[in-house]
């Protein structure tokens, strides 16, 4: 009987929900996929319902215990009846609310399990998609999307399930008790009803479009503050003094919202008055008639009472009814649009079969690499497109025929002009990436061959960009290896020429660095980037030397760091540094994703041609530690 969520909410939340959901078609596999994720909570749906049905029924005492009450204990004047009765219409009130805590405890319960199975299940599956996912889809949007389609799943079990079990037992039940009393008061108030159905349908359509625009318009105003108020933007805004302009763009677009928002209201209300004027014209309808049919002695008055109480209750499970449609297809969509996440293959597939890498593997080879980048439609999610404008065009080839070998303990170089393929090269390694036609080989092995951890593992990267969670030092350290101890974390930082630093911050290790916390400086975040790598102790180093504008004092600081990264390992260097090529013991000179030339620092100088220009323009000297030469 306590109808709260299990009628759906209040019935105006339906004139904002999105119409054209139903337009989309659900497959037949979506709804078994359904039934999979609710039956572990089987137990629990089971009990759910029955304590529903149970309840829903029950809406049809109370007004039949009021009847008795008037006709038979205040008629005949029996007080003890009178009482008796009474006290009956309080258990069951007492006892339907009780069943409304058991419902809202087991529909929580339901509700939350199928978030917690989802959530983790798609947190899980994304987090194993290939970098090329990352590349594609705007996380945010993913991120927005995932909750609100998780969120909305998790309705389809409690509200939806609920609302729909309950309503169409009450509207039942209620009918017929209502035309078990008296038929020709119940069949022309029922005719009333209509004009309630109908008003809802055309008020709610336009509701639903203007709704939308105001969500657009809402997230348009969201966007526009986003892309202003960050540092760049604020930057950006002041350094081509556009503040006026802004101003005038920003309220053109908030006066949007403000109009569809007074439209709204209105709308709204004309609804309402709608919604109570049928029900007061159904009740003027059953004393008027019912009255008039009491005074003939065909009515008791116990029975008019009982009648005016019974519709009230009527309005509510038909009003939710007929927005059934739409509550279930919004979940179902809801559902779909978790699957099609759960179901995107990620490209970087391990084998059946593949085996650990030894973790002391350390001789790279690049056999004939061709490598492409992979087109957003191989990767991206189609109900995303929408969110994130993806585009089918191929990149076209990045890399061709890429041949080398770093023998254990060798520090190959790459250089090449901007978008030669350098960084690309870099990601075919720990197969962030896979190659199109070629191999890249650890120690013999293809690298599709092979386990992934057992790959990451072998392999460390230092990026330019080093990314540091919003965690402490300590936190984004042990990161590389949970285990390690603090000697072993002050090592690290020892080495990579930070330790200074971090003692000399007041909170030391637990420092909270990344987005939002202590803001380290390029140099301090590649050298942090370096201890964590140490810490990680991979036998293949990939990395990516800082060309951010270093002073020359952190310059020398991150080379010395860098030398302690390299020390003994294996390594493929992006280089930007003289004393790297020098010290390189294979340079690969790359351009336009082909090595055009290879050899080392005097051969290729001696030989003239693209590295001796690159010599000439982009390599700096280290200030600190001049090379003589
Ligand atoms: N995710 C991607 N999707 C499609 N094309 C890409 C992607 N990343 C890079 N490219 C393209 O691949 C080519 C090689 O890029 P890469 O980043 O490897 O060059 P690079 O030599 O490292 O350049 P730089 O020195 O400027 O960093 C470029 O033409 C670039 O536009």
């Amino acid at each position: 009987m306590s109808m709260g969520p299990g009628a759906g909410g209040p019935p105006w939340r339906h004139l904002r929900s999105d119409r054209s959901v139903v337009d989309n078609k659900i497959e037949r596999k979506t709804l078994r996929r359904v039934l999979e994720f609710a039956r572990p909570h089987r137990r629990l749906i089971t009990a759910f319902l029955a304590v529903t049905v149970v309840d829903a029924a029950l809406v049809v005492a109370p007004p039949l215990l009021l009847k008795t009450i008037i006709d038979d204990g205040v008629s005949s004047g029996d007080t003890t009846l009178v009482v008796w009765l009474a006290l009956l219409v309080a258990l069951v009130a007492i006892v339907d609310a009780a069943f409304g805590l058991v419902t809202g405890w087991l529909s929580s319960r339901i509700g939350e399990g199928l978030i917690y199975d989802l959530r983790t299940q798609v947190f899980a599956h994304v987090q194993r998609q290939s970098l090329a996912f990352f590349t594609r889809t705007q996380t945010g949007a993913l991120v927005s999307r995932l909750n609100n389609d998780v969120i909305g799943a998790q309705r389809a079990f409690t509200s939806t399930l609920q609302g729909t079990v309950s309503n169409i037992i009450a509207a039942v039940v209620v009918g017929v008790t209502m035309l078990f009393l008296s038929w020709p008061v119940t069949v022309l108030c029922l005719a009333l009803f209509p004009i309630l159905l109908i008003a809802s349908k055309l008020v709610g359509a336009r509701l639903a479009d203007l709704s939308r625009a105001q969500m657009d318009g809402n997230a348009d105003l969201g966007n526009a503050m986003t892309e202003r108020f960050n540092v760049g933007g604020a930057m950006l805004l002041k350094l081509f003094g556009r503040r006026e302009a802004e101003d005038i763009a920003y309220a053109e677009k908030a006066a949007v919202v403000r109009d569809l928002g007074i439209r709204i209201s209105l709308l709204t209300r004309i609804f309402f008055a709608a919604m109570t004027l049928v029900p007061s014209l159904a009740t003027a309808l059953v004393y008027g008639i019912g009255g008039y049919l009491a005074i003939r002695g065909d009515l008791s008055v116990g029975t008019i009472v009982a009648l005016g109480v019974l519709l009230t209750r009527l309005l509510g499970p038909l009003q939710g009814l007929s927005n059934v449609r739409i509550d279930v297809m919004t979940a179902l969509v809801s559902f779909d649009r978790v699957f099609e996440v759960l179901d995107l293959p990620s490209l970087i597939q391990e084998k059946p079969d593949a085996v650990a890498l030894p973790s002391t593997a350390s001789k790279l080879e690049f056999d004939h690499v061709a490598f492409t980048y992979p087109r957003a439609d191989q990767i991206s999610l189609a109900s995303l497109e929408t969110v994130a404008r993806t585009e089918s065009r191929d990149s076209g080839q990045v890399l061709h025929e890429v041949t080398f070998t770093a023998q254990p303990g060798q520090m190959v170089a790459l250089v090449g002009p901007s978008g030669a393929g350098k960084t690309t090269i870099t990601h075919l390694v720990a197969r962030l990436y896979d190659v199109e036609s070629g191999t890249v080989r650890v120690d013999g092995h293809d690298v599709r061959d092979v386990t992934l951890q057992s790959l990451e593992d072998v392999v460390g990267y230092v990026t330019q960009d080093a990314h540091m969670f919003h965690d402490t030092i300590r936190a984004n350290l042990l990161y590389a290896r949970p285990g390690a101890d603090d000697t072993d974390v002050w090592a690290s930082l020892e080495a990579a020429q930070i330790a200074h630093l971090v003692r000399s911050l007041p909170d030391g290790l637990d420092t909270v660095v990344g987005d939002r916390g202590y803001r380290l400086s390029g140099g301090e975040r590649q050298r942090l980037a370096i201890a964590r790598l140490l810490l990680k102790a991979p036998s293949i180093v990939v990395l990516d030397e800082a060309t951010a504008h270093l002073d020359s004092e952190s310059e020398a600081a991150v080379q010395q760091a860098l030398d302690a990264a390299l020390e003994g390992r294996t390594s493929l260097v992006i280089a930007h540094r003289l004393s790297t090529v020098r010290d390189a013991d294979l340079i690969l000179v790359l351009d336009d994703g082909r090595v055009v030339q290879q050899g080392t620092h005097a051969d290729l100088l001696a030989a003239g041609g693209l590295y001796a220009t690159l010599h000439a323009t982009q390599f700096r000297e280290v200030p600190t530690a001049p090379v003589p030469g």
